[in-house]
């Protein structure tokens, strides 16, 4: 077959190819990114290729500001813009949903946008709020990033960021849900050094393997391993946590919470746990043995140590988790809180979500398959606003059209978790094994 001219030249936005098949696509991603152009149009969907290098290309945010959707070649800057300029024109929040496989680039692209939007508000206020959305971000992929086999800096969490603008387009505050955080992998590394390790982590497991569990000082976090300089991605983060209020002493708290996990990790048990031996303090007690109330008697059984160390697993992953909701309290006190007390509708907002990205390991746990059906759903989301969107524009215009069919995701959803009776529901999250039903 001839190849129609667009795909021999290339396009800006893939609406105008004349090879509209997924051949087509792709041709013309591959012909872009050769060129270094990493950025593509579908209409008003943006896609972005991932360089895997650094591009000169992200200063010029004032260049975009004011300018329309398609007047300058396609940019993450672009798009944002348009977020922005359609909320201030049609006084309507928006929402940026960024979605790819794991190690697409989201974060990147969320990061971009975020940014962009603190670029022009900063031009119209001399507020600190801009600075304190941005940083928290480090603090963020600290605690909920990790490195997995796709990518560096895994988010391990979804992230919605809610930023708040006030009718003259300036920044007034954001608001951050997190959701899901994987919550396995810290027991994994912490007693296997497991390859996925979280940035704030990761000096500190190697510095309880080096110091053979001798308490940790701050100090011995100043280590450069597997080509990070943890020493300046530790201070990084320091000083974001500083912007963002944190006191001295609630940072020490977080490195002694941080410190007990670790510690946590290499507490191993052997044989039964004999009662004697174990039982000094609460936590111990709550870790060797188990206490059922029955006809108002308490029956005490000791573990055997594969269940004292689920139990201690299950400790470690609270504490964690936990933690990471306080921190994540603490960062919207400080961004949300002048809003908080107004009626919402006093504020319009832009809101960017960035989840973790589709996943398929060799062994994939319950965690993976939770990540997989978030990305399940958010597609189906996508494909059926895109559709409806598409579809209702051609009404609009008296356009004669067959209603275009799509192939939908619903019965892979319903199979996981449409209730009563699910995938899901036959799952202990704990354990990741079915759950055992009373005969
Ligand atoms: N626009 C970009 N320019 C340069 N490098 C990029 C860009 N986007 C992504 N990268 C590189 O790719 C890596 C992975 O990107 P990112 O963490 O954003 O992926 P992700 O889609 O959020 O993955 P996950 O779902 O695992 O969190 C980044 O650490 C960065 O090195």
């Amino acid at each position: 077959k001839i190849m129609h001219p667009t795909s021999v030249e290339g396009v800006d936005d893939m609406i105008s190819l004349g090879d509209m098949t997924e051949a087509g696509l792709l041709r013309n991603l591959l012909l872009r990114h050769k060129r270094g152009l990493i950025y593509t149009f579908v209409g008003s969907v943006l896609v972005a290729v991932n360089p895997y290098q650094e591009f000169p290309i992200y200063t010029a945010e004032q260049l975009y500001h004011g300018r329309k959707l398609g007047e300058l070649p396609p940019h993450i800057f672009a798009i944002a813009e348009s977020c922005y300029f359609n909320m201030r024109r049609n006084l309507r929040s928006q929402c940026c949903i960024i979605s790819g496989e794991s190690g697409a680039g989201k974060t990147e692209s969320t990061k971009l946008i975020l940014q962009y939007l603190t670029a022009i508000s900063g031009k119209l206020s001399l507020q600190e709020i801009e600075k304190q959305i941005l940083e928290s971000n480090p603090i963020l992929e600290a605690f909920g990033n990790s490195k997995t086999i796709r990518n560096d800096n895994s988010s391990r969490f979804g992230k919605y960021l809610e930023i708040f603008f006030n009718k003259n387009g300036v920044i007034e505050g954001a608001r951050i849900e997190q959701y899901l955080l994987e919550k396995s992998r810290v027991c994994h590394q912490v007693r296997q050094l497991h390859p996925s390790k979280s940035q704030l982590l990761s000096p500190l497991s190697e510095a309880v393997v080096l110091f053979q569990c001798k308490p940790i000082k701050p100090q011995v976090i100043h280590l450069q391993m597997q080509g990070r300089d943890d020493a300046k991605d530790f201070d990084r983060i320091r000083s974001a946590l500083k912007i963002l209020t944190f006191s001295e002493n609630q940072f020490q708290d977080i490195l002694k919470l941080l410190a007990a996990m670790l510690h946590l990790g290499n507490v191993t048990f052997d044989g039964e746990c004999s009662q004697t031996a174990w039982i000094k303090s609460t936590l111990e007690k709550s870790l060797t043995q188990r206490s059922i109330e029955a006809n108002k008697e308490r029956v005490t059984k000791p573990l055997s140590s594969q269940q004292a160390a689920a139990c201690r697993d299950a400790v470690v992953k609270a504490i964690f988790n936990k933690l990471f909701k306080w921190i994540v309290e603490n960062i919207n006190n400080v961004i949300y809180k002048r809003l908080a007390n107004n009626p919402k509708s006093s504020y319009l907002s832009i809101g960017l979500l960035d989840i973790f990205g589709f996943e398929n390991f060799e062994v994939n746990s319950f965690e993976q398959l939770c990540i997989n059906y978030a990305n399940e759903k958010l597609q189906q989301f996508f494909v059926g606003h895109i559709f409806k969107l598409e579809q209702e524009e051609y009404m609009k215009e008296g356009i004669v059209w067959n209603n275009i069919k799509f192939s939908d995701n619903q019965n892979v959803l319903d199979l996981l978790a449409d209730k009563p009776c699910n995938v899901f529901a036959l799952i202990d999250e704990e354990s990741q094994f079915p759950k055992v039903w009373p005969i």
